[in-house]
């Protein structure tokens, strides 16, 4: 099921190409159906008009063979009745009919008794041959007469193209005919045959009883075809066309056309599938002469494709990592080359620019003393990390207010917090750039300084513990400090840190001891030592 995961995987490139390459097919398929449909149509048109046309020029030809013979016979009588009946004119007359063109197979010359005056050639009907009732139809009809197909006594089926004979006071003397066979030695066969087609085309003659009187296949000359509804049409002597099926149920492209002179119909007809043939080879060349163009489309669209996709498929793909360092610079790059991209890389950029000062606001709102803006005890941890790392020499003073309770009792804590917080701001103020303070209880402070000996942070400490007695604060006007100090010059480890933070909050402890608003100070290496400074 590779196409199923496919489609469920999907992206946008694919979605592109699945559209595009379905529009590009469904087109193309459509073309070619709507072409093969007006092809056909076309070559179905043409053909049946050929047909007709064909039908009819053969019928013209029938028409004006028969007309000659009619003309022939017509003559001869006339010849005969001048000649007062001599039996020798008569078979002059009918060894000259067959020998002088090739329209008849045989001639006759009857008199009013219905008996054979002349025949030519002589055969199973000769001189003295009385006709039998069946074949009596010229004799009868007394008029020029295109006879119905009709098996004659030497076995042929033949028509007979008679004209009677009149004598000079109109008086009726017999007649002449001439006949011509419906097998292939017949004229009426050479004539057809001549037409015959070689790209399946054929035809067929049909009398006025849909017998058929021609058909290349000369076995079924003499058939009633008269059922047949494309036969029915060519009887009805009228010209035209149509699509039809022929005796064996095959579909056929048929034309047909009327011979007046004998009430006859032609019928010219082709194989539809024959027709159909031709234009499947057509459609055929059409689809590979195509392939290489609609081949050069699918990779110019896989490549549009793949192109279009690319600034979502990466922009998509670096949201996915919004927490890596460089995603910013990732995204950067990106080459979005459509408005739609370039908004949306404008966006996500802005996005996680917002999204990164919100976090550094939360880390550092997570790291401040929301009371005094100092640095709060997760920061702390963070600055000792840092001095850890950095190998950070410093020093430590441990900072509490006195009394602090007294305040909290005498002016409430609302006061108490005021206290706090100008406190902070005191300290900030006095404080250098890289000096830390930090809020690590209520009214204990921790202030880290950097690259600072011990003499140095205890002569800050003495300063600091001077400036904040001196300082005014609101309601309560002074306030005091107690200041412990330490330092760590160097083996700066975790332990070490802790062990300095110890000592400063020890030395702070004897500040309380030693009666408050005093700075005192523990030596790292030797704790035990307390340095005693009093304000
Ligand atoms: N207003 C206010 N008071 C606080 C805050 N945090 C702690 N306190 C108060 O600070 C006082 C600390 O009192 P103690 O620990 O007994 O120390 P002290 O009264 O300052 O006396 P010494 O430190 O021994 O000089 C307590 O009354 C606490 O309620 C705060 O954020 N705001």
């Amino acid at each position: 099921m590779p196409l199923i995961r496919f489609v469920v995987r999907t992206d946008l490139r694919r979605l592109i190409l699945m559209l595009t390459v379905a529009s590009v097919l469904v087109t193309l398929g459509n073309s070619y159906f709507a072409v093969y449909n007006v092809q056909r149509q076309l070559l179905v048109e043409n053909t049946l008009e050929a047909n007709q046309r064909y039908a009819a020029k053969v019928a013209e030809s029938a028409q004006m063979m028969l007309n000659s013979a009619q003309h022939t016979i017509a003559f001869s009588a006339t010849l005969l009745a001048g000649s007062g009946r001599s039996e020798a004119s008569a078979e002059d007359e009918v060894f000259r009919l067959v020998n002088q063109s090739e329209l008849f197979n045989s001639a006759i010359v009857v008199n009013n008794q219905a008996q054979v005056v002349a025949a030519y050639p002589e055969g199973t009907v000769s001189k003295g041959y009385v006709l039998p009732e069946n074949t009596r139809q010229s004799f009868y009809e007394r008029a020029p007469l295109i006879t119905n197909p009709f098996h004659s006594v030497s076995g042929h089926t033949i028509v007979s193209i008679s004209h009677p004979i009149w004598g000079e006071h109109g008086n009726y003397l017999g007649y002449i005919s001439g006949t011509i066979y419906l097998d292939e030695n017949g004229s009426l066969s050479r004539l057809m045959r001549e037409h015959f087609f070689t790209d399946h085309t054929y035809l067929y003659v049909v009398d006025e009883y849909g017998e058929l009187l021609f058909h290349i296949d000369p076995k079924r000359v003499g058939e009633n075809v008269a059922q047949m509804p494309l036969v029915q049409k060519a009887m009805s002597r009228t010209e035209g066309s149509e699509e039809g099926r022929n005796s064996k149920g095959i579909d056929m492209i048929a034309g047909y056309a009327p011979v007046h002179a004998a009430n006859w119909g032609v019928v010219v007809q082709r194989p539809k599938e024959q027709v159909m043939a031709s234009l499947n080879e057509q459609m055929s060349q059409v689809f590979w002469r195509s392939l290489p163009i609609v081949l050069l489309t699918l990779v110019v669209i896989w490549f549009m494709a793949l192109l279009i996709s690319r600034p979502l498929r990466q922009l998509a793909r670096h949201a996915e990592n919004v927490n890596d360092k460089d995603v910013q610079q990732q995204i950067v790059t990106v080459r979005s080359w459509y408005y739609e991209a370039a908004q949306l890389k404008m966006a996500v950029l802005n996005a996680i620019g917002l999204l990164n000062d919100k976090i550094h606001q939360l880390d550092a709102d997570s790291q401040t003393d929301p009371l005094t803006s100092l640095v709060n005890r997760r920061g702390m941890q963070r600055l000792l990390d840092t001095f850890e790392a950095n190998k950070q020499p410093f020093a430590i003073l441990a900072l509490d207010i006195d009394h602090f309770k007294n305040v909290n009792d005498r002016y409430g804590h609302d006061v108490g917090d005021l206290v706090i917080q100008h406190l902070a701001l005191r300290m900030k103020a006095f404080l250098r750039d890289q000096d830390v303070a930090c809020r690590v209880g209520g009214e204990e402070f921790l202030i880290f300084l950097p690259n600072t000996s011990a003499e140095s942070a205890m002569c800050m400490a003495q300063s600091l513990c001077e400036h904040i007695a001196s300082s005014e604060m609101p309601k309560v006007k002074r306030i005091t400090v107690s200041i412990g100090v330490s330092c760590l010059v160097d083996h700066v480890s975790t332990q070490d840190m802790d062990r300095a933070i110890k000592q400063a909050d020890t030395a702070l402890y004897e500040a309380k001891n030693a009666g408050r608003n005093c700075v005192r100070s523990v030596a790292l290496k030797d704790p035990l030592s307390v340095a005693e400074t009093e304000v």
